[in-house]
């Protein structure tokens, strides 16, 4: 790349300066000998610079060009291993740091056989010195491509589009992501912008620390990233790109837990939606459209968020007078209009999840949480609405397992087994498990710990056998009871025959 000291890109900046002179010189000659040098002058450019460039700049009507964006981190990159001088930018929190090309430096690329030259440039306008205050010099930055002419269908078709494609992807995994909640609807601006309020997420939660059923935690793994690839496929059959989970279990197993998990590892933002503090189907529909793609919506304990099931099971007077039982769908309607309109409904619901409007953004996951999916519509969470249903359960020997890793550090230990034992013996939360772990002394010993976690699941177990010997004498009174009314009953029936 490297010619006499000078790369092939300032070369042609320089040819393209001396252009510039020479076009001006022509200005001054006869219109046929004008023509007749235009074109020699372009055979000899050809023979003496074979190369073809193409600028971005960073502005272009005011607003920051996105592909100079995308350029900008793509080449970031490619010159920390390049370039002699590197620029470094904050980000993630002030955390890390983005490494981007310096002024005048080159970096050369490869793709598909073809060689191709970078080098970001700056322009820079003297400062007016015709207002009354002196402005500062006005700089303009753009990137310069420099390759050889005889590839031009290559980097204008694919190149460009795979430098976007991986520019984009870069700033996405650089980007600090937001955990969203939503604003109550008087506090939305007059204009009806900013519905949500946001901070870093920043939950450290992984698939790795999550303890569960190794297999069933590879399940979930699996159809994360096939979704995440699903973009034609999803296109391909007329569907709008996204899905849903229903997170179900007692409390303290790992749904919100496994969400963080979720969105760490797929890098996306999350909405936390408090359908409690929503207005109406309408401000719902206003904060579906408000959310970015690559986010996760979450509605947490969705059975306790609204009446929802009572909303379907609301009667209706038929044409006949008679009170009629009303059907989810058909109703519509008029559940969105029941309650003067004040009202998310079961229907306004369903349209969040799979209406037209649910398709206003790509690469959408829509979460529910619930402790009890009993309580919950069956037209909420048929598949297709929630893709996949997830049990997290009360904790297993395998689930143990990552605990005893995540707090104690340890693979194994003698009491492993005991443990495993009185786990399929009592049902014990990740949770508690998890608070078992924690050392209480500063000692932090494995074995103390553990300890503690076997004493805390015997007494959970002799707790569970007391209330069951309980239920079983009221059960036994309660029967007893029975019997004897019966027998009451019926003597007297008998007396009154007699
Ligand atoms: N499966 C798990 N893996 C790892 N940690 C867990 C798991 N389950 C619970 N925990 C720990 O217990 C705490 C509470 O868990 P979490 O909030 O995820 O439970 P939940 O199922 O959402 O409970 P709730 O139904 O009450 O909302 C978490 O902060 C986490 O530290
Ligand atoms: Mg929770």
């Amino acid at each position: 790349m490297k010619m006499m000291g000078e790369s092939w890109a300032e070369l042609g900046s320089r040819i393209a300066g001396l252009m510039f002179v020479w076009a001006t010189i022509q200005q001054f000659f006869p219109h046929q000998l004008r023509a007749y040098l235009d074109k020699l002058s372009d055979k000899l450019l050809g023979i003496v610079y074979p190369f073809v460039q193409i600028t971005v700049h960073e502005y272009t009507g005011g607003r920051r060009n996105e592909v100079y964006a995308a350029i900008e981190n793509y080449l970031g990159a490619k010159s920390t291993a390049q370039a002699r001088r590197l620029k470094a930018d904050m980000v993630k929190n002030s955390k890390s740091f983005v490494l981007s090309l310096d002024k005048s430096e080159e970096v050369t690329d490869e793709f598909r056989g073809v060689k191709l030259w970078w080098v970001l440039k700056e322009s820079v306008r003297s400062p007016t010195t015709f207002s009354l205050y002196r402005s500062a010099p006005d700089e303009k930055k753009y990137y310069m491509l420099s390759f050889h002419r005889k590839n031009r269908d290559i980097v204008a078709g694919a190149y460009l589009s795979y430098v976007m494609e991986e520019g984009k992807a870069l700033e996405l995994k650089n980007r600090q992501r937001k955990l969203y909640t939503n604003k109550p609807n008087d506090s939305w601006g007059w204009e009806g912008k900013h519905l949500w309020n946001h901070i870093v997420f920043e939950h450290p939660a992984t698939f790795q620390t999550l303890a569960m059923d190794p297999k069933k935690k590879q399940e979930i793994i699996d159809d994360l990233i096939a979704f995440g690839k699903s973009k034609e496929y999803y296109a391909k059959i007329g569907k709008a790109w996204k899905r849903g989970y229903l997170l179900y279990g007692p409390p303290g197993t790992g749904k919100s837990t496994m969400i963080a998990a979720m969105a760490n590892f797929l890098n996306y933002d999350v909405y936390d939606l408090e359908l409690t503090s929503v207005k109406n189907n309408s401000d719902l529909r206003k904060l579906l459209v408000d959310t970015s793609s690559k986010s996760i919506i979450v509605i947490e304990d969705i059975d306790c968020s609204l009446d929802l099931t009572g909303k379907r099971k609301k009667k209706k007077k038929g044409k006949s007078g008679e009170e009629e039982q009303n059907d989810p769908l058909e109703a519509k309607e008029e559940e969105n209009e029941g309650d003067d309109g004040s009202k998310v409904t079961l229907s306004g619901l369903l349209n969040f999840i799979d209406g037209i409007w649910s398709a206003c953004g790509p690469e959408r996951i829509i979460i529910f949480t619930t402790n009890h999916k009993d309580k919950l519509d069956p037209a909420l969470i048929r598949r297709g609405r929630m893709d996949m249903h997830i049990e997290m359960s009360y904790c297993k020997f395998e689930a143990f397992k990552v605990l005893a890793k995540n707090y104690l550090d340890v693979d194994s230990h003698p009491l492993f087994e005991t443990v495993g034992r009185l786990l399929e013996e009592t049902s014990m939360s990740p949770c508690d498990v998890a608070e078992n772990l924690i050392p209480k002394t500063a000692s932090k010993e494995v074995e103390t710990c553990l300890n503690n976690l076997v004493e805390a699941l015997n007494k959970a177990k002799e707790t569970a056998r007391s209330n069951a010997e309980k239920e079983a004498k009221t059960k036994k009174v309660s029967a007893r009871r029975y019997g004897h009314w019966m027998k009451m009953i019926g003597k007297l029936r008998r007396k009154n025959e007699d």
